[in-house]
């Protein structure tokens, strides 16, 4: 079913597409009745339409016909079967794609989305609370205007930082995946607050809080990490302990092989 009143479409309404819609109808870059998307459960669509009064439909065609900028949120390995069975009528000016699939090239989407023109994009999860961080590289064919909506789109769920596409799969390995390898740490954290006779509930507490603060901490004083980490370090004290025995454990080469292992995935998923 064609929507005409619809000019924001987004193709998936899974967790990252509604972190999307979520903020852009907080913050007024939408209105509900101006946004239609695609999911194939109907349970979905259900929550998506009742909770934010957004169109919904099974149909991506719907979504293409009507909007003229359009999120595909879906997972990479969908997008052959989604695209293959979509047509791409005439337009007087390109509409812009923004693609959030891990590892899938500028120039895969441009085959696939014909005469459109696209943008890469790689948002966070903290998106969905507006603190997420997303890196963008456009197309030949994206205009200014076009690369400036973008970036509105994305400022919209937290900073937003441009990159050469070839710096894409890295983007993805670090912050794309980020929040899963500091979730772990921030769960590890709690375990050990727990090992040493803390209650669950404050373990977890304190491990977030201190996850956060050191977060905001090298952020607003612009510091570099190492000079925190000396700043906490008193001689003879307890984080020295701490942190020789991190070193013993390999923690600095686990995270840079986790990054190198993603940004390897990430470029595997683009070959699917
Ligand atoms: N999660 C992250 O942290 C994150 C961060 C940055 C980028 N990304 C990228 O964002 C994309 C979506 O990730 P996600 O975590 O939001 O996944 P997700 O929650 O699984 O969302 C994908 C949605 O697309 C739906 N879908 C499946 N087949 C479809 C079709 N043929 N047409 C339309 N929709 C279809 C899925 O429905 P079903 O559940 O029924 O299959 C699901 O609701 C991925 O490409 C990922 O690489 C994710
Ligand atoms: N989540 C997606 C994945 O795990 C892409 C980055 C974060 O593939």
């Amino acid at each position: 079913m064609v929507m005409p009143e619809a000019t924001f479409g987004v193709i998936g309404g899974g967790m990252m597409g509604e972190a999307l819609i979520t903020r852009l109808l907080d913050q007024g870059v939408f209105v509900p009745e101006a946004v239609i998307v695609s999911d194939p459960q109907a349970a979905r669509r259900e929550i998506l339409h009742h909770t934010y009064g957004v169109q919904t439909t099974a149909e991506n065609q719907a979504v293409i016909d009507a909007a003229e900028t359009v999120l595909l949120a879906i997972k990479p390995q969908m997008l052959e079967a989604v695209a293959e069975n979509l047509r791409f009528p005439e337009r007087e000016k390109p509409p812009l794609l923004l693609s959030i699939l891990a590892g899938v090239t500028l120039a895969r989407l441009e085959q696939e989305f014909l005469g459109w023109a696209v943008v890469r994009a790689m948002p966070n999860t903290p998106a969905t609370v507006g603190a997420g961080v997303t890196a963008l590289a456009a197309g030949e064919a994206v205009s200014t205007a076009q690369r400036e909506q973008a970036c509105a789109i994305f400022a919209s769920v937290g900073t937003v930082v441009e990159v050469p596409e070839s710096q894409m799969d890295a983007v993805t390995a670090l912050s794309g995946s980020g929040p899963g390898y500091i979730a772990l740490v921030v769960e590890a954290l709690a375990d050990g607050g727990v090992a040493v006779g803390l209650p669950r509930a404050i373990a977890l507490e304190l491990a977030i809080a201190t996850v956060r603060g050191t977060g905001e901490l090298l952020h607003q004083g612009d510091l570099h990490p190492a000079v925190l980490k000396d700043r906490v370090t008193s001689p003879g004290g307890t984080t020295i302990a701490g942190i020789a025995a991190l070193e013993a454990g390999g923690l600095r080469s686990a995270l840079i092989e986790a990054v190198r292992s993603a940004y390897l995935r990430s470029k595997e998923l683009g070959q699917s």
